[in-house]
């Protein structure tokens, strides 16, 4: 199946939790890509002989890869780097996560700047472009392992919102469609 995304119910309820709204309010893929964000699934369990992995890789220019096992045990200021990872920013580069094991929350904004949060699982690929304002959070069962993937030498530095003049900002949401983000063009006024 694929990811599936919903727009937030924003509350003071842990962060690892759902968050649906009553009733739920689902979002498409159609209108993640009209955000900019990509998506992709994948065999985790052979992604090194992943024949469309290594399409991607190569028709984005995708050269770079580590791992993140997120788990206390392996990950140096493991609570810190949570705390940050759920603090709202932005990067100069797009944020490319593969999840092979475990789960975890990727929220970005809509639009009208309501939280969209999607749930990644083993096997998911997803982009999220330059200059879109996220965050990222385990679930309630408190794993993930990610492979990350960048353009050439990376860069991980997180800008924090507000970045209204971050030129990656500017970038971004200039990409976005008039129609979508629901400016009115001049003739019509
Ligand atoms: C755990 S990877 C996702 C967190 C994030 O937004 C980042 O690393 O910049
Ligand atoms: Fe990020």
């Amino acid at each position: 199946m694929a990811i599936e995304a919903w727009l937030m119910e924003e509350n003071d309820e842990d962060q690892r939790l759902p968050h649906h709204r009553n009733p739920k309010q689902f979002v498409s893929l159609d209108h993640l890509a009209d955000l900019g964000v990509l998506y992709w699934q994948l065999n985790p369990k052979d992604y090194e002989n992943d024949k469309e992995l290594e399409k991607i890789r190569e028709a984005r220019g995708y050269s770079y890869s580590d791992m993140l096992d997120l788990c206390p045990e392996k990950v140096e200021n493991y609570e810190e780097k949570l705390r940050n990872f759920y603090t709202e920013h932005i990067h100069g580069d797009e944020e490319i996560r593969c999840c092979l094991e475990g789960s975890g929350y990727f929220d970005i904004r809509d639009n009208d700047d309501s939280w969209i949060r999607i749930w990644i699982k083993a096997g998911d690929l997803i982009v999220l472009p330059a200059g879109i304002y996220h965050r990222f959070t385990l679930d309630t069962t408190n794993y993930i392992k990610l492979m990350r993937l960048f353009v050439g030498e990376p860069v991980w530095t997180a800008y924090n919102r507000p970045q209204e003049d971050h030129p990656a900002r500017k970038e971004y949401i200039s990409s976005l469609l008039p129609q979508k983000i629901g400016v009115v063009p001049l003739e019509a006024h």
